[in-house]
């Protein structure tokens, strides 16, 4: 097998703000191409992993490495960073009385102007600015804003991009804007790319990996579907989708299992579960039902309506679903 590429590295960081132990001995590892989704709840460390990891802030104990190269510390120097490392803020950082063609155009000032030219077209293009692209950047919508920093960032070519919680503050509409812009950027430029984001939603749907971090701890990192399915502690389970706790445990181990994958059936003795049916919740694309028995509530989902409230339900799942941690 081919060993993957290394572009960034990060080998047992840690980082205090006085007695506050931010990040504790973490190893991440970014491939050339990959993005990796760094998923935590607020205050967890995400930010300040980001920051080190892109050079603008110095780690307490360990190293990072770019390309195998160790990084030098940023000690006091006045412009910190990385040339090959391009890092997105969630303030963005544009200059407000530029407009989206100018902003863009200033990461290729250096180049010749016909170059210039078609490439910010074609980046305004990628990045669905053709109606804005002669606003203010004050002017704009956060979604505009954020698009306009990714691309300004990507007209650099950096070989890493950093983007620090890129869905925040978006409606759904622009959400779905910014993340097809972003597939189309990615696949144009094959850059690597770490995100932070405390939403599981953006990390499953827009990683090829992801880092979970607690406290500063990384509790778990692997593939979308390995953090989905096989969580290794409560906490990855319940940041990354809906759970039902059962009472019953296995070898002392708390069992759970994710609402998609409980079933109903018409009959008692193939079940596994019975209760009532206690409330039913629209969510556009499927509804929510939620029942309980004496002991326990469950909810599970269905495409169509087909139950009321107080009925008695029979629901069964596959034992490979039912995961113990
Ligand atoms: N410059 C700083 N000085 C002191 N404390 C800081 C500094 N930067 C971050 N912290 C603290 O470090 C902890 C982790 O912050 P960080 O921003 O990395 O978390 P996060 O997971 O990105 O959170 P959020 O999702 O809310 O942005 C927090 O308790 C925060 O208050």
């Amino acid at each position: 097998m081919v060993a993957e590429k290394s572009v960034l590295k990060a080998e047992a960081v840690s980082k205090s703000f006085g007695d506050n132990l931010v990040l504790s001995g973490i190893d991440l590892e970014l491939h050339a191409g990959e993005w990796l989704g760094i998923l935590g709840e607020s205050g967890s460390g995400k930010s300040t992993l980001l920051r080190i990891m892109g050079r603008f802030l110095d780690a307490e104990q360990g190293n990072i490495f770019f390309k195998g190269n160790k990084l030098k510390p940023v000690g006091g120097e006045l412009i910190p960073g990385h040339p090959s490392i391009r890092l997105i803020h969630q303030e963005f950082e544009l200059f407000p009385n530029q407009t989206v063609e100018e902003n863009i155009a200033y990461s290729l000032r250096f180049y010749e102007v016909q170059y210039r030219k078609e490439k910010v077209s074609e980046l305004i293009a990628t990045a669905g600015l053709e109606n804005v692209r002669n606003q203010k950047a004050k002017l704009l919508s956060g979604g505009e804003k954020q698009r306009t920093a990714i691309a300004r960032a990507i007209a650099e070519q950096p070989d890493v991009l950093l983007l620090d919680e890129p869905f925040a503050h978006l409606d759904n509409h622009n959400r779905r804007v910014l993340a097809n812009a972003i597939e189309v950027m990615r696949k144009k430029h094959n850059m690597a790319c770490i995100f932070v984001t405390h939403e599981a939603a953006d990390a499953l749907a827009w990683s090829d990996r992801i880092a979970v971090l607690k406290d500063g701890h990384m509790v778990q990192a692997g593939t979308p579907s390995e953090i989905y399915n096989n969580p290794l502690n409560s906490y990855v389970a319940e940041l990354t989708g809906a759970i039902n706790w059962l009472a019953d445990k296995k070898d002392h181990k708390a069992c759970f299992i994710r609402p998609e994958k409980l079933k109903l059936t018409k009959y008692k003795e193939k079940s596994k579960w019975q209760g009532r049916v206690e409330n039913i919740r629209f969510h556009g694309n499927y509804w929510e039902v939620r029942c309980e028995n004496e002991t326990e509530k469950l909810s599970f989902y269905r495409s169509r309506m087909d139950l009321e409230v107080g009925q008695t339900i029979f629901l069964t799942y596959s034992s490979k679903d039912l995961k113990c941690i």
